[in-house]
């Protein structure tokens, strides 16, 4: 069986430098992958070519089988590729309900949407549909950008550091909530994290990145035994 996401050799450069140098690897419906490694190895280079932010240089995306890169992000978001940013972007004034209301309508017609009381309860948010964004904590909020996303119904999430700011009982929140998100939407989730804590028992596969490049991939136990990424990477983090 295929995967649902398929990367191929992408790669992708900004004048003379090489952010992603040909990166492949494919992700099953339901699965966490946790992407990791130094500051400027290309994390969210990469992000931004799965989303359509970011026009490959060379290589391609494939969900189901068909090339999904290089069309804008809300061609990705139609397509079923829908990711969150490292820093929140909500309506301060808005309630979540508002906000949700708005991501569903931008959406119309996608397969699989959210209601709200099923959204906040995949995000642990219950009870906090109708407070304004604004006044919810800086962890609810990163949540709630969470939920946004879902409400367009895609099948590949990406969440670009999600729980940066967060102590470990609210980062714990967040993974239980990543797992709930993967169990019961199947969604393939990728998320990208300097904070081993959340991600290690969040992901089932880490691929570690380096100077563009895949350094290694493996369970969370081989990338935390692996010599090369405690080097690199591990050691400092
Ligand atoms: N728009 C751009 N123009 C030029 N160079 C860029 C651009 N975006 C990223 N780069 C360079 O590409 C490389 C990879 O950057 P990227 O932000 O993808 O890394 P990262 O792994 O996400 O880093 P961090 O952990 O600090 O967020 C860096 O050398 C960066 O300076």
């Amino acid at each position: 069986m295929s995967a649902l996401l398929q990367v191929e050799g992408l790669v992708k450069r900004f004048g003379g430098v090489t952010a992603v140098d040909g990166v492949s690897f494919g992700l099953e419906a339901g699965a966490v992958l946790g992407l990791i490694g130094p500051n400027g190895s290309g994390k969210t280079t990469l992000l931004g070519m799965l989303a359509g932010t970011h026009e490959p240089t060379a290589g391609r995306v494939l969900l189901d089988g068909r090339p999904a890169h290089g069309r804008g992000a809300h061609r990705a978001v139609r397509t079923g590729i829908a990711r969150t940013f490292q820093t929140t972007r909500l309506f301060p004034g808005w309630t979540l309900r508002e906000g949700l209301r708005l991501a569903r309508g931008e959406h119309r017609g996608r397969r699989g949407r959210l209601g709200d009381e099923e959204a906040a309860a995949l995000l642990g948010l219950d009870g906090l549909l109708d407070r304004p964004c604004g006044s919810l904590t800086s962890a609810a909020q990163r949540l709630a950008m969470i939920a946004l996303a879902l409400a367009t119904g895609p099948r590949v999430l990406l969440l670009d550091e999600p729980a940066v700011g967060m102590d470990d009982e609210e980062a714990g929140a967040l993974a239980a909530a990543v797992r709930r998100v993967a169990a019961e939407l199947r969604a393939a989730v990728i998320v990208v994290d300097h904070n081993m804590h959340f991600l290690m028992p969040l992901a089932d596969t880490v691929t570690v990145l380096a100077a563009g490049a895949v350094l290694a991939t493996g369970t969370p136990q081989q990338i935390r035994a692996d010599e090369a990424v405690i080097a690199s990477y591990l050691g400092e983090a």
